[in-house]
């Protein structure tokens, strides 16, 4: 199969869909690797490295677009690449399409057959997910940190306080991969840190991994409200994969909250979980709403392109393989592929997507064997 890498155009958005060394992975298996000229340049990979990997270079976004059997990039696609993406044609990447009827809508007018890391699932882990949301929470705690600044608005807490002065108080709400990666950055630096979250399972494994070092509690609507008076800085992390996130903190809500204290909502991607919440870029990552400072860059990975780009490569890279391999069966025959098939010939196939959008869904099985 020819697999085709476009550069990334989303704002400030360096990571790129195939290292060099998954490129060799897809030469090496007998695929033809077509990449956009400089479209590794932000991880320090330039073309000559591609090419040594068995890749060839293309001039123009274009003509990967037109040639490539398969697209595999990182950012949901930009208007300017749907319209560029065909039936017959595979894509494989971040969508985040229940937030993003505009989105939905190209996809399905183009007819690519479109598969969402972000829905790919391996039992009831999310593994093309999760090194995103590894990366996205450790950097959560830093975005904290740097809006908790005196001269960035914030209120002049340093997280993990001095002897004699109380550590920042941390509030997470959703302790999967983005809360617990958030929660051990914030432990690490000697903040005060409190996880919610509504899965018990999951609580008796942040206690048993966190031994006394972070709180935990189930949440309710009455330990949010006590624990969101008390916080300094809250980490928006649930999820309900696919489906718009739901919004726990309302307006009213963040009234409870402290004067210049902030908000990192790392769900922003999927809509957000602050009623407050919209998307920013890093370019111009903060805004305020009654006095609480929001930060909501809908791809905060891409400012660590290369650690990103890694990470991602590492768990793309067999599903990858897969669809490059197999194609359609690939998805037939994958369970974990099908649950992140999104779009195929016009139909859609996410049962949250189309719930948040008011739109029919066809399953795979009727879409693919049609
Ligand atoms: N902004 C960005 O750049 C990035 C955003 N993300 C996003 O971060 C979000 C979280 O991702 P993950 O941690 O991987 O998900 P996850 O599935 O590992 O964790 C979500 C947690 O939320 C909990 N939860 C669900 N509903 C809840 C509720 N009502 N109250 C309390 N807890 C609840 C679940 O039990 C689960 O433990 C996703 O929207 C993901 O797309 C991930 C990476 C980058
Ligand atoms: C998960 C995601 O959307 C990102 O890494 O940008
Ligand atoms: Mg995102």
């Amino acid at each position: 199969m020819l697999v085709g890498v476009p550069k990334e155009i989303k704002k400030q958005e360096a990571r790129v869909g195939l290292t060099p060394a998954a490129a060799r992975e897809y030469v090496e298996r007998g695929h033809s690797v077509l990449v956009e000229t400089n479209a590794g340049i932000g991880i320090g990979a330039d073309d000559e490295a591609y090419i040594t990997a068995g890749a060839q270079i293309a001039a123009t976004a274009a003509e990967v677009f037109e040639k490539a059997e398969m697209i595999v990039k990182v950012k949901e696609p930009q208007p300017s690449e749907w319209v560029q993406l065909r039936e017959g044609q595979l894509l494989f990447t971040y969508l985040h399409l229940a937030p993003d009827p505009a989105q939905t809508k190209g996809l399905l007018e183009s007819g690519v057959t479109s598969i969402a890391y972000e829905t790919v699932t391996e039992g009831v882990g999310l593994p093309l997910l999760a090194p995103m949301s590894e990366v996205a929470g450790r950097l959560s705690i830093e975005a904290a940190a740097l809006a908790s600044r005196n001269f960035n608005g914030g209120n002049g807490l340093l997280m993990g306080g001095v002897p004699g002065v109380a550590p920042a108080r941390v509030l997470v709400l959703g302790g999967g991969v983005v809360g617990t990666h958030a929660a051990r950055m914030a432990v690490g630096l000697g903040a005060d840190v409190t996880i919610l979250d509504r899965s018990l399972p999951r609580l008796r494994q942040l206690d048993e991994l966190f031994t006394g070092r972070a709180r935990n509690l189930f949440s309710t609507s009455e330990a949010l409200e006590m624990e969101l008076a008390q916080a300094d800085v809250v980490i928006g992390s649930v999820l309900i994969p696919g489906a718009n996130a739901p919004k726990l903190v309302t307006k009213d809500m963040l009234g409870l909250m402290k004067p210049r204290s902030v908000v990192v909502d790392v769900a922003i991607d999927q809509g957000g979980c602050f009623e407050t919440s919209h998307a920013t870029t890093h370019e111009d990552p903060t805004y305020e709403v009654d006095g609480v400072i929001h930060y909501c860059v809908a791809n905060m990975p891409g400012c660590v392109p290369t650690t990103s780009s890694h990470a991602l490569n590492n768990a793309t890279l067999p599903y990858g393989l897969a669809l490059a391999d197999g194609g359609l069966s690939a998805i037939m025959e994958n369970a974990g592929l099908r649950a992140g098939l999104s779009t195929h010939r016009g139909k859609l196939t996410s049962a949250p997507v189309a719930e948040a959008l008011g739109l029919a869904c066809s399953t795979p099985a009727e879409v693919i064997a049609a």
